[in-house]
């Protein structure tokens, strides 16, 4: 399967090193959607790639499978393009809070017969939540997220202090490059108007913890997930990354767990 990435940041060049340096498999990024070439050129020797600043060019590469690693402003002008080609990738699933985005993206995967995959980011137990509620059964969802201060407010902290209470569709709205968790959660189960979000910013703490909580019919379920930072981002956990390439291997897989 050959990648198509828009971003060159944090999980893309994590995906370029995995997946064209280390990864022996079948899965090879060919192409980088980049805003500017010059700054990144370096990055076509080192990895085999080839980068495009012309979306459609980019398009019409040699690729499979479009994987956004960008923002959500990125998938709001770009992705509904890229969906009329190809099958797409999204890590900035905030973006899909936008209602008129989703239903548009989704119309358009339906006629150009693309499909949308959204890996489970920085959490994990979607594959539970979404059996829970295959009747429609889930009665509550929440996620407690805590992360190191500095990666959520400028503010100099002594003490935690919990920045945001409210919706999911609230919390992504305030914080774009830290909550896409709750947008994906939301996504599964009861919506962005019904799932809870508590944001958390602590001082004393390395790792970005979430804590989710679930409960219906099933009976009731907790994960929490202390997921170590991506080194060149830490407001990005590393599992944030790794979802992406076990989206992608899921895709090659003959058999499908979950
Ligand atoms: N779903 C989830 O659980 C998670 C989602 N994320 C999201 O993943 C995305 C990427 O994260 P990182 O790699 O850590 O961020 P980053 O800031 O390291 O990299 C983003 C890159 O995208 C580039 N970019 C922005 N707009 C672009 C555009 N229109 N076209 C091409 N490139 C563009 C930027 O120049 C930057 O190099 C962010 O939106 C972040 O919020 C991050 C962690 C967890
Ligand atoms: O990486 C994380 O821990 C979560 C995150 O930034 C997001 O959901 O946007």
């Amino acid at each position: 399967m050959n990648v198509g990435l828009i971003g060159a940041g944090a999980i893309a060049n994590f995906l370029l090193k995995e997946i064209n340096l280390s990864q022996k498999d079948t899965i090879s990024v060919k192409s980088v959607y980049v805003r500017n070439k010059e700054k990144y050129e370096a990055l076509e020797s080192e990895f085999g790639v080839k980068l495009y600043t012309d979306l459609h060019a980019f398009l019409d590469s040699e690729i499979d499978i479009v994987v956004e690693a960008a923002n959500v402003e990125a998938v709001k002008t770009l992705i509904p393009e890229c969906i009329k080609k190809k099958d797409v990738v999204l890590i900035s699933v905030g973006a899909l809070v936008d209602n008129a985005l989703l239903l548009e993206v989704e119309q358009l995967a339906e006629k150009h017969n693309h499909f949308i995959h959204l890996p489970s980011g920085a959490i994990g137990g979607l594959d539970l939540l979404q059996n829970a509620h295959a009747l429609g059964t889930v009665t509550s969802v929440s996620i407690t997220t805590r992360k190191p201060a500095h990666s959520l407010i400028d503010e100099p902290l002594t003490e935690e202090k919990i920045i945001f209470e409210g919706k999911a569709a609230d919390a992504i709205i305030q914080f774009p490059k830290n909550i896409n968790v709750s947008i994906v959660l939301s996504l599964a189960s009861l919506g962005i108007h019904h799932t809870t979000v508590r944001m958390i910013a602590d001082p004393h703490i390395e790792k970005n913890i979430h804590q989710v909580e679930m409960k219906g019919e099933f009976g009731d379920a907790t994960f929490t997930i202390k997921n170590n930072p991506l080194p060149s981002n830490p407001k990005t956990s590393y599992l944030a990354a790794m979802s992406i390439l076990g989206t992608l291997k899921r895709l090659e897989s003959k058999i499908k767990i979950g």
